[in-house]
């Protein structure tokens, strides 16, 4: 990359801090988020010393920026008792500078026992809470290992829009083994009667080194896994729900701040075992942040696995792989202050784009287009 094709002004992105918690009751056979089970008691006290320090050696990277959004993910961090959340988020206020209106999410799994915690982790901090309910049949839920079932679901939902959250979302997996177009219909009938401001549809992905990766499941047909998208996708837009990002869906202003942080190829930190972070420093430099994934090796005290710089080569692959994912259209501006490089850099790729149809381009945005879509890793295969 020449000298020319970077630019000299650097605009610092908005920042987010990521949280992990490690844990869950078990480990559910189609996931490789980074969670382990625990034989008897949670060494939660331990470990939130161990974030509070992690944030604590990661104040170089951000000196006193503003944090706009924190999550709270994992793993299970609805396992915690009330007082450990409270201790974390007060933890994290003594330490960092969170906006007085940042968005603070924190994901949840609907057991009852976990339900009866969503109040106090309200008046603890968090206002936006995220359930993961993958489904309301009885027979799914059981396929996905799933420790809670559908009257505990739905309770959790009544529950979560009782506490009064700013927003909360429910995640729904859909294209589940021997799913029918009519039990995925049902799953979508429900979630709308629940009415989260947001929600999260995702199609089941079998990843390697799983459980149903070693005993595939019987999973529907590519033809019946299009109707149901089609059809739920239509179905989602009468109820209200505009769809943002490939899998988001909410109502108007309930967006998901932290993730289309990460969408918009903003800055965040990652605190905990195996979080990820990346920092824009003040010399133009972009770094990625890599912590020490199992919770044993994190607890002996050194946090950090690895860390890398982003070469200029590297960054405009790295931000259109995360803006093309968003349905909104890309300001040209943020491309050059969130990169450092100029529009020069990508000229013959753009070129390229538009021809072939995968995006559409006036003064200040791009757009992806419906090909572009259906097309996204060719698109993005012009940025490498
Ligand atoms: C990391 S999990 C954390 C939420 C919480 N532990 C739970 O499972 O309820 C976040 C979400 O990712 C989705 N997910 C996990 N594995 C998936 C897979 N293999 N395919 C599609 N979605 C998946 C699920 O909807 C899940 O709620
Ligand atoms: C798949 S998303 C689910 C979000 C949910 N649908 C919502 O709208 O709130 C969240 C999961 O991604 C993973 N994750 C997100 N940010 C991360 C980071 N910085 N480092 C490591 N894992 C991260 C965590 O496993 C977390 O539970
Ligand atoms: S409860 Fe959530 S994080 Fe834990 S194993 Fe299941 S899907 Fe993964």
């Amino acid at each position: 990359m020449t000298l020319t094709n970077i630019h000299n002004q650097i605009q610092l992105p908005p920042l987010s801090l990521y949280i992990h918690i490690p844990w869950c009751i078990e480990k559910c056979p189609y996931c490789d988020f980074n969670s382990h089970t625990f034989k008897s008691k949670l060494p939660e006290e331990d470990y939130i010393d161990h974030l509070l320090l992690d944030l604590k050696q990661s104040l170089p990277l951000i000196y006193n920026r503003e944090i706009k959004t924190v999550f709270i993910g994992g793993g299970t961090p609805s396992l915690l008792s009330e007082a450990s959340m409270q201790k974390l988020l007060s933890g994290i206020k003594t330490i960092v500078n969170i906006s007085p209106d940042a968005e603070i999410t924190m994901e949840a799994n609907p057991n009852s026992v976990e339900a009866d915690k969503f109040l106090s982790f309200n008046q603890s901090g968090v206002n936006r809470l995220s359930i993961g309910v993958q489904s309301f049949h009885p027979d799914k839920l059981k396929r996905l290992g799933r420790v809670h079932n559908q009257e505990e679901a739905i309770a959790a939902a009544h529950i979560a829009s009782r506490v009064p959250f700013q927003s909360f979302n429910l995640d729904i997996m859909h294209g589940l083994p021997n799913q029918s177009l009519d039990e995925a219909m049902a799953d979508l009938d429900q979630m709308i009667q629940l009415n989260p401001p947001h929600f999260s549809w995702y199609q089941l992905t079998i990843e390697p080194n799983t459980n149903f990766a070693s005993k595939p499941p019987q999973l529907p047909e590519d033809d019946l896994l299009w109707e149901i998208y089609i059809k739920g996708h239509e179905k989602l837009t009468q109820a209200g729900y505009i769809q943002y990002e490939t899998s988001a869906y909410a109502k108007q202003g309930y967006q998901c701040a932290h993730n289309l942080n990460y969408w918009r190829f903003g800055d965040y930190i990652g605190i905990g075992c195996g979080a990820h972070g990346k920092i824009t420093h003040l010399d133009g430099t972009i770094e990625r942040i890599q912590k020490i994934k199992h919770p044993k090796g994190y607890m002996a005290g050194t946090y950090l696995d690895k860390s890398w710089l982003v070469a200029n080569e590297e960054r405009p692959f790295e931000f259109f792989m995360n803006r093309f994912r968003l349905f909104e259209p890309t300001p040209k501006a943020e491309f050059e202050t969130f990169t450092g490089l100029t529009l020069c850099a990508i000229e013959s790729s753009i070129t390229e784009a538009i021809k072939k149809e995968f995006i559409t381009e006036n003064l200040t945005h791009w757009k992806i287009t419906d090909k572009g879509k259906l097309f996204l890793n060719d698109l993005l295969g012009l940025f490498i």
